[in-house]
């Protein structure tokens, strides 16, 4: 009888392994950052950025990170308008990718609150945030460092964060950012929800 116990538990942890890992991955940001260009760069190969085409619903893409961990990333329209949806996606969210548009100062006030509001969601408690400051390859785009200090990013103490600096015109930063967001959720303390 043990014996049997013992053969099955290894098969059903085998079983376990051989699925491998599948996370949840919920990309947000306000329009215009970059959410849906990154998505194509991660998941569609030799994919170029094109036209703008704001997003009215979502878009979800599943990509392979490592031989075990797949995420499957969602990626949701931020207009304003829109933004009162996304509480809707929250459940069961391993990670969140935070996107903003590096070049535009004017509106990085508004990022800042959006960030916030996201944070805030008890649904989101202990979700480790990785943030692209996105268009990077632009001339004008703000450094890291601006952006850590002008979007306060020290007072987040609530969970594991990390901003990254991302290109989805040139894939710059764009496989590490999904990297590093492997490595927060394994150092997270909560548990991965069962792909
Ligand atoms: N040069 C450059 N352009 C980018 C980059 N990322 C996005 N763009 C452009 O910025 C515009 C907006 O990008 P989207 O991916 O549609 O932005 P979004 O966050 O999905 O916007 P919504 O769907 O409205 O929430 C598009 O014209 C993209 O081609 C980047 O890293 N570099
Ligand atoms: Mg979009």
């Amino acid at each position: 009888m043990g014996n049997v116990q013992y053969t099955l538990n290894k098969v059903v942890a085998s079983n376990i392994l051989r699925r491998g890992k599948k996370a949840r991955i919920l990309m947000l940001g306000i329009d215009g950052a970059g959410k849906t260009s990154l998505l194509f760069k991660m998941s569609v190969p030799d994919y170029v950025v094109g036209s703008a085409i704001s997003t009215l619903g979502f878009n979800v893409e599943k990509v392979k990170v490592t031989r075990n961990v797949r995420f499957t990333l969602w990626d949701v329209g931020g207009q304003e308008k829109l933004r009162p949806f996304w509480k809707n996606y929250f459940e069961n969210t391993d990670g969140i990718l935070f996107v903003l548009d590096s070049t535009n100062e004017a509106r990085l006030l508004e990022v800042k609150n959006t960030l916030e509001n996201i944070l805030r969601s008890p649904y989101l408690k202990d979700v480790p945030v990785v943030i692209l400051a996105n268009k990077q390859d632009f001339a004008d785009a703000l450094d890291i460092s601006v952006l850590v200090d002008r979007l306060e990013l020290a007072s987040i103490k609530d969970r594991r964060w990390l901003i990254q600096g991302t290109s989805a015109f040139t894939g710059a930063g764009v496989w590490e950012a999904l990297k590093q967001m492997k490595r927060l959720m394994k150092e997270s303390s909560r548990p991965w929800r069962r792909g």
